[in-house]
């Protein structure tokens, strides 16, 4: 089970608050053994690594060094300290060369690479570039706290389906969860983790949100 939080550019998962989501979710993961990171934005990497828990970028891109101004290097994502990043979420959706391109300058520099799509088809094709995970995230659900594993559970069982034809990439899942009980039905469904923003970050107490999400 992983759970990976995005902090997107909520205005409680920012700064300072990034970093007490950060602590929080670094003591859950040492308090369960269950596998916990956070996806701050890109100014907040090295202070929210610097808490210890694990560190994914919100994205890269696919460049090396040289003139790509506002282009974010992977290489400089991982000396700020991150392991992991995103790649392709659907609010910074990227097409299938760019992707191609993210991936292999992230491989460059040893990042974990989670790959986000929008449904089954999508989720198999991006699995055909071998990320170390993909992510099925239906947009329409996303924020609702209406969650995927019960409004469309066919979401994730065809993405795990879909997925395992063309590799043996792990299926993670996301949109609209909120609880212990979402969590468990996506894992129930074939999904090896979930991605969660809104529940956490908006929530009174991440750290409450995040035990409820993982025990
Ligand atoms: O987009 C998401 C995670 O990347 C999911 O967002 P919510 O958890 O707010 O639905």
């Amino acid at each position: 089970m992983f759970l990976l939080v995005n902090l997107k550019t909520y205005e409680a998962g920012t700064g300072d608050a990034a970093v007490r989501v950060a602590e929080a979710a670094r003591d859950v993961a040492d308090e369960t053994g269950v596998r916990v990171a956070v996806a701050p934005q890109a100014v907040d990497l090295r202070a929210v690594a610097e808490t210890g828990v694990e560190t994914f970028a919100q994205g890269v891109d696919g460049i090396g060094y040289g003139s790509s101004t506002g282009a974010i290097h992977p290489g400089a994502i991982a000396r700020a300290g991150a392991t992991g990043t995103l790649l392709n979420h659907s609010e910074r959706r990227l097409r299938l060369a760019g992707i191609d391109d993210a991936l292999n300058a992230a491989r460059d520099v040893s990042l974990e690479t989670v790959v986000c799509a929008n449904n089954p088809a999508q989720s198999a094709a991006v699995a055909a570039l071998e990320p170390d995970a993909v992510a099925v995230e239906p947009p329409e659900l996303i924020g609702t706290g209406t969650p995927v594993s019960k409004a469309d559970p066919d979401i994730i069982t065809d993405t795990v389906d879909r997925v395992s034809e063309v590799s043996d990439t792990p299926v993670l899942c996301g949109a609209g969860i909120t609880s212990g009980d979402d969590v468990e039905s996506a894992l129930e469904l074939g999904a090896e983790g979930v991605l969660v923003a809104s529940g956490v970050v908006k929530s009174e107490s991440p750290r409450d949100a995040m035990l409820d999400l993982v025990t």
